[in-house]
């Protein structure tokens, strides 16, 4: 597990160190423009050959650049400095510009649109560009001039690599109008949000962490943090080798409509292929001879319905159900009044742990009366950004600009339990926050949400709490993704791939 900070948490994390451990923000500056020059010395000493263009701004990341240069210069590289003069100029950045002049290192200065042919020829003159122009300081928007060196540095330098974040990214958000895209990201001491989440991990590059010595037992005082799901965290359920099969639960899933039926049946096997004792589809009656059909490992059995209104019987309804350990509704599922009554037996009747996914998301944006139901702690609900914004009721922007304020904000006003997925996936409810980045574009086909929400319900009848179902799950999918694309293009990954692959231990 890493630790996620917000830009509020890390200067916090400074302040504690430069107050507590005696170790000012100049010592602090020193290591971490020390530990960028060790590790590019380390990483890509080709990529330096042709001399390194350190472009600096006027805050504190501009003095990492200039405490980069003088060590670039010290270890012999050919260095040319550069200060972008925009803001005020700190103190910390000051000194460390003039200890550069003072060891022959000359700061070129440079502050409006007039310079911008001769920076042009300066990234084209350099085999690596060093953007230490803003940090996690950046807020607000950039001038046109700097828009357009963004842009031609991020198409035209050979090598670039950014300290701490690239300029013109959100720290806090991942977000970004106009950003320096770069090649290697030297994030000092910690991972921040804005490196994973949004944009942030298209636009950082690979990212490196530079150790400047922020005392470990800081991080635990803090429950607050956002946290990194990593290989190390992946805890799938346990097996036990006297266990019968119905010690591992049983899934009920819902069946869906005609011409959506695959959707229940990969979500079904999914939940058998990662792990459960049984999985069970309750279908529409005339949808019979599909599910009989399909369905080999998975039992099937029809839902009762009501014969005045031909709707679902809730007596009967609940009687199977209680047979569950766990229950998934929404893939597949239809919209209909028929869903509509389903989810709304399920919703308010169900006590075992409940996914609702899907089409389970749209039905429950439309019904709003259903909304108080998210409170149970037993309903954990898989959204993907189009469906999260139809539940929130907010324009797709909004989840652009901050997608994690968006994500807290409806946690807290419904205490619900949520997973929102995309390219990187975020799990919130009230006592915890991750996020997971595993996973590939071959996983951006129509079908890999019912074979998530199937694995996380087979890891709930399995016993994982919703938290640890719901991350574990979406790290296996996106594990499983990345383990078929040493074998094929991603282009070609199905979600069926990623059923017959789940677990397996090598390709
Ligand atoms: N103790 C510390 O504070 C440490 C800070 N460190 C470095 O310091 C950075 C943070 O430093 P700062 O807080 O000074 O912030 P930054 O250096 O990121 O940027 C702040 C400067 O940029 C200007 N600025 C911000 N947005 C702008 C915009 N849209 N257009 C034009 N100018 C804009 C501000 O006026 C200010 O001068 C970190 O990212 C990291 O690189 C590290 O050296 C480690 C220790
Ligand atoms: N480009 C991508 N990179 C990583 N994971 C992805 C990508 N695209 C989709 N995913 C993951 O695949 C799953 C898709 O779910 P969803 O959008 O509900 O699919 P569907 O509705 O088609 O079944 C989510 O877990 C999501 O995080
Ligand atoms: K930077």
């Amino acid at each position: 597990m890493k630790y996620l900070l917000s830009t509020e948490q890390m200067r916090e994390l400074d302040r504690r160190t430069i107050k507590e451990c005696n170790l000012s923000s100049r010592i602090l500056m020193e290591t971490a423009g020390k530990g960028c020059a060790d590790l590019l010395v380390r990483e890509f000493p080709a990529q330096m050959e042709n001399g390194i263009l350190i472009l600096c701004g006027n805050g504190n990341n501009g003095g990492d650049g200039a405490v980069l240069a003088r060590w670039l210069h010290h270890y012999g590289y050919v260095v040319t400095l550069v200060n972008i003069q925009l803001g005020n100029l700190s103190s910390e950045t000051k000194t460390n510009f003039a200890i550069c002049q003072s060891l022959g290192i000359k700061v070129h200065k440079v502050k409006s649109e007039k310079h911008l042919g001769w920076l042009k020829e300066m990234v084209s003159m350099h085999s690596m560009v060093v953007d230490a122009i803003f940090g996690i300081g950046f807020k607000g928007e950039l001038e046109p001039w700097l828009k357009e060196l963004f842009f031609y540095i991020s198409a035209f330098a050979e090598f670039k690599v950014a300290l701490d974040i690239p300029s013109g990214l959100n720290a806090d958000t991942g977000n970004t109008e106009m950003a320096i895209w770069v090649d290697a990201t030297l994030c000092i001491a910690n991972l921040k949000l804005g490196h994973i989440i949004g944009l942030g991990r298209e636009i950082c590059g690979k990212l490196y962490i530079v150790d400047i010595g922020i005392p470990a037992l800081f991080y635990e005082d803090d429950d607050n943090y956002v946290r990194l799901f990593t290989e190390k965290d992946f805890f799938p359920p346990i097996r036990i080798s006297t266990y019968h099969k119905n010690d591992y639960g049983k899934v009920y899933i819902f069946g869906g409509i005609s011409g959506y039926t695959g959707a229940s049946i990969m979500a079904a096997r999914a939940a058998l292929r990662a792990g459960c004792g049984y999985a069970f589809v309750l279908y529409r009656k005339r949808l019979m001879s599909i599910y009989s059909v399909k369905l080999t490992e998975a039992l099937n059995q029809p839902i009762p319905e009501n014969p005045e209104d031909n709707l679902p019987d809730e007596r009967a309804l609940q009687d199977i159900l209680s047979n569950a350990t766990a229950v998934l509704i929404g893939p597949g599922l239809g919209k209909d009044e028929f869903a509509r009554k389903l989810l709304e037996i399920t919703i308010k009747f169900v006590d075992l742990p409940l996914v609702i996914d899907a089409d389970g998301l749209n039905l429950l944006a439309e019904n709003p009366d259903l909304y108080p139901y998210l409170a149970k702690p037993n309903v954990l609900i898989t959204p993907h950004w189009g469906e999260f914004i139809r539940l929130a009721k907010i324009e797709k922007s909004d989840l652009q600009a901050d997608c994690l304020r968006e994500l807290k904000a409806f946690v807290d006003k419904y205490q619900a339990q949520v997973l929102l997925k995309s390219h990187f996936s975020i799990f919130c409810n009230r006592e915890e926050i991750w996020v997971n980045i595993s996973g590939n574009d071959g996983l951006a086909t129509g079908g890999s949400g019912d074979v998530l929400s199937g694995i996380i319900t087979s890891f709930l009848a399995q016993g994982l709490s919703i938290s640890e179902a719901a991350i574990n799950a979406s790290y296996l999918l996106g594990a499983t993704a990345e383990k078929l694309a040493k074998k094929r293009a991603t282009a070609s990954i199905l979600p069926s791939d990623i059923i017959d692959n789940l677990f397996i231990k090598d390709l």
